[in-house]
């Protein structure tokens, strides 16, 4: 589990960009924040990973203040981390197994023989089969973000960031990614943490949901609850989606 526990953010004209924020991020569930363009989700997640150094508050990995931690001791815990960026964040001139088994080749002692079947492994996982050989210029979209997927678990991370896993993506193959996200979640039990403003993710996976308004930790709730919300501001960040008024209309809500 991760928690955040009052944890304040500004950066250099004072303004708290995160303001008193405190939340839980469960293990074997996909934990999403959400908000608004600007409302402060991605400075939290990079506030999560150690990106950012904090104000004031605590970041605790199972208990472990992280955030006050000796750089050792963060090391460690980093490489208990999987990160997908917004796009993938492939190395271009790299084909795909060698992406994937670019962590390896920084943190293990592994045999090239160990590493490749690692990457195949973590290829299969995400059902990205005869690719291997091809450079990110040749991949679509959707491909771009199974090998980051493959890439980020390839050192059995406890713990996975996702920074809008499927933005650029059509409804359909953001589904896709989502739920592989969500299943490769569960088996595994690692703690995901998704910033998104995509409310198909919030309908589809939306296990645990935070809902950032103006760096405030606005509402919580899960997506079989988020509908029924009588948050102003929530409301509105919801509702805006023309899916999600459907989806209360058919409910008779
Ligand atoms: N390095 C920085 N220096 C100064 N201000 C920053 C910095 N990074 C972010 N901010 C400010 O913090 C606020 C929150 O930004 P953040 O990127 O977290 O928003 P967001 O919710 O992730 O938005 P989006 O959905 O558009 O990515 C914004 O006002 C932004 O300008």
């Amino acid at each position: 589990m991760i928690r955040a526990i009052d944890v304040c953010k500004s950066f250099e004209d004072g303004r708290l960009v995160l303001d008193h924020i405190t939340a839980s991020f469960q293990p074997g569930k996909t934990n999403l924040i959400i908000g608004q363009s600007g409302s402060g989700k991605t400075v939290l997640l990079k506030c999560l990973v150690g990106l950012h150094r904090i104000d004031s508050g605590q970041i605790l990995y199972n208990d472990l203040c992280f955030s006050g931690a000796p750089l050792a001791v963060k090391r460690e815990i980093r490489q208990k981390l999987g990160m997908i960026f917004q796009g993938g964040a492939l190395l271009d001139s790299s084909t795909v197994i060698e992406n994937v088994m670019f962590p390896l080749d920084l943190f293990t002692d592994m045999s090239q023989s160990e590493k490749e079947d690692r990457a195949n492994f973590c290829l299969q996982r995400v059902n990205l089969t005869n690719a291997n050989r091809l450079y990110p210029s040749e991949l679509s979209g959707g491909m771009i973000k199974r090998v980051a997927i493959a890439r980020a678990i390839v050192m059995n991370p406890q713990y996975l960031f996702c920074d809008e896993p499927n933005s650029g993506l059509d409804p359909k193959t953001s589904v896709v990614i989502d739920n592989l996200i969500q299943e490769i979640t569960q088996e595994y039990n690692i703690t995901t943490i998704i910033n998104t403003h995509d409310m198909n993710s919030v309908m589809e996976i939306g296990d645990t949901i935070i809902f950032i308004y103006q760096g405030r930790k606005w509402w919580e709730g899960t997506k079989d609850d988020i509908l029924d919300t009588d948050n102003k501001e929530l409301e509105e960040f919801i509702f805006a989606s023309a899916m999600a008024r459907k989806v209360r209309a058919c409910q008779g809500r």
